[in-house]
């Protein structure tokens, strides 16, 4: 499990060490010469002969910065360092001067230099900034961000962050300034919030967190991120005695005579992981479902956990009674449900966290209007935790907010944030497979849920790993419709058990 810790957390567990002489920033700096050394040699096949641009602030991160430059130039990399603070670390300063490395001011030649190199590492700030960049470490990005527009984006510098992204929020993901995007961040003990949380995630490229051997367990968690071992460890397999009704049935209120295609979707990534699917819908509907999936029961009945909503609309007053009826009957009987889409709309005033809402930004903007409050979905987007966190509180359910980073949270659990998928998973109908894959992790673990119902939250979170992978594995890095998606799930779902 990834697991991202606050700024002061991070600080208190070094000043120990540090106090002790354990040499931290040399870890720091050797984890952050063999990263470039290996991204160069990707980009360039050699590191000999190779650049890198060195954008050093007046803190720490700007010695990590210039010092991981000085190992590179002994190696034989042509390094240039540019200031971007009001001072620059002492004994980096002097590193950087016996390897022949000249601190450059940051003038619009020095970054058109910058601009054409093959890696820029940014050390503008780290955990010590205090809010968006200003001073010269603004000028320094801004400056940077023009002059890369005039080079073609494939010779393009790589971008590695020094710790984070400089400007991005580090405990809160906002993004309230210029930020250089990076497409790596060597993050230095532990994760940070902002790595994890958009609109600032989405800069930080992949992360690497670079043991300093900190003691965080007293620090609580502030986001976490599962992984494939964290996902096989909360999916159960079945056993030989089990069968379809113990392996649990999702109950699935979808489609209408506008989106059958939704419902189709929905069904077809929950089929292979639940004992059943038992599925209510217009007679249309049903025939779409059981052509592609002959499996499915048609009709009312006991189920474990419910998922209705997929593909129907906000104004679809008949559909939207039937989801009504059955979603009251769920949270009446403490089933485990996710509601989805135009069944946002019905929602109980208050449900418990066993009932999972999975609203896109403009959806849950919507929830949140209905309820009061006056929110935009831009608002959402930059702020996606804070309004997350509104809902669950307004409504006591479980949220997932989906995008490209999904951010799953529910009264009093962790905030989990997932970002499995591929740019590719932007696509019709990909929502509506994560639903079925949401509904599906609930049915198979109802009664666990029901007896604890924090567990929706890490177990949605599980759901939106398995449909990112699934995603990944369909795609391939290329194009894919939902359905592949869908198609993929089970296979998806066999490799993380497996590994
Ligand atoms: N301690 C260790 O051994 C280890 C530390 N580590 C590393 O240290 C980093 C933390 O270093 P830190 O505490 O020196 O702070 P840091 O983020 O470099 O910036 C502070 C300076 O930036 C400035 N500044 C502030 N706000 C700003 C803004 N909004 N916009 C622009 N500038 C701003 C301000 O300078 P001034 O404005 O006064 O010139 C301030 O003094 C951490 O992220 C990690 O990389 C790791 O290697 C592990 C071992
Ligand atoms: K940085």
């Amino acid at each position: 499990m990834l697991i991202a810790r606050r700024a002061r957390d991070v600080t208190a567990a070094e000043a120990p060490l540090l106090a002790a002489g354990v040499p931290l920033m040399a870890t720091a700096v050797r984890a952050l010469g063999t990263a470039v050394a290996g991204l160069l040699r990707q980009r360039c096949g050699r590191v000999v002969g190779t650049s890198v641009a060195v954008l050093v602030g007046s803190g720490d991160n700007g010695a990590d910065a210039l010092l991981a430059g000085a190992e590179l130039a002994r190696r034989g990399v042509a390094v240039i360092a540019i200031r971007a603070g009001s001072r620059v670390h002492d004994g980096a300063a002097r590193a950087a001067h016996r390897t022949g490395i000249t601190l450059l001011a940051p003038g619009a030649a020095a970054l058109a230099r910058a601009a054409r190199c093959d890696v820029v590492l940014d050390g503008v700030t780290g955990i010590g900034a205090d809010g968006p960049l200003r001073g010269a470490g603004l000028d320094v990005v801004v400056g940077l961000l023009a002059a890369l527009e005039a080079v073609p984006r494939p010779d393009r510098p790589l971008v590695v962050a020094v710790d984070v992204p400089s400007g991005i929020g580090v405990d809160d993901g906002t993004v309230a300034g210029p930020v250089l995007g990076a497409d790596r961040t060597i993050t230095m003990g532990t994760a940070k919030p902002g790595l994890l949380l958009p609109p600032a995630a989405l800069l930080a490229g992949e992360v690497d967190v670079v043991d300093l051997g900190l003691d965080l367990a007293g620090a609580e968690p502030a986001v976490v991120r599962l992984e494939r071992a964290d996902v096989a460890r909360l999916w159960p397999v079945p056993g030989p005695t089990d069968h379809k009704y113990t392996r649990g049935v999702l109950g699935v209120v979808a489609g209408s005579t506008g989106y059958p295609g939704a419902a189709v979707l929905a069904t077809s990534a929950a089929a292979p992981l639940v004992g059943m699917v038992r599925f209510l819908g217009p007679d249309t509907v049903v025939d779409a479902v059981l052509a592609r999936h002959p499996e499915v029961v048609h009709g009312d009945g006991r189920a474990q956990a419910w998922l209705v909503g997929p593909g129907i609309g906000v104004d679809d007053g008949e559909r939207l009674a039937q989801v009504r009826e059955v979603l009251e009957r769920a949270v009446a009987h403490g089933l485990p449900a996710v509601v989805d889409a135009g069944a946002l709309e019905v929602l109980p005033e208050r449900v418990g966290a066993q009932v999972v809402l999975t609203p896109h930004a403009g959806e849950l903007a919507r929830l949140l209007g209905a309820r009061g409050e006056d929110v935009a979905r831009e608002d959402v987007e930059a702020r996606p935790l804070a309004h997350l966190r509104r809902a669950v509180a307004l409504t006591g359910a479980t949220v997932l907010l989906k995008g490209a980073v999904t951010l799953v949270a529910g009264p009093g659990t962790a905030v989990h944030s997932q970002a499995d998928g591929t740019a590719w998973l932007a696509t019709a109908g990909a929502g509506d497979v994560l639903a079925g894959v949401v509904g599906a992790a609930l049915a198979v673990r109802s009664d666990d849920v029901v007896a604890e119902p924090g567990l929706a939250a890490p177990l949605a979170a599980a759901a939106a790993a398995v449909h990112g992978r699934a995603a990944r594995r369909a795609s391939g890095g290329g194009p894919i419709v939902a359905g592949d998606v869908a198609r993929a799930v089970a296979a998806t779902l066999a490799e993380v058990l497996r590994d």
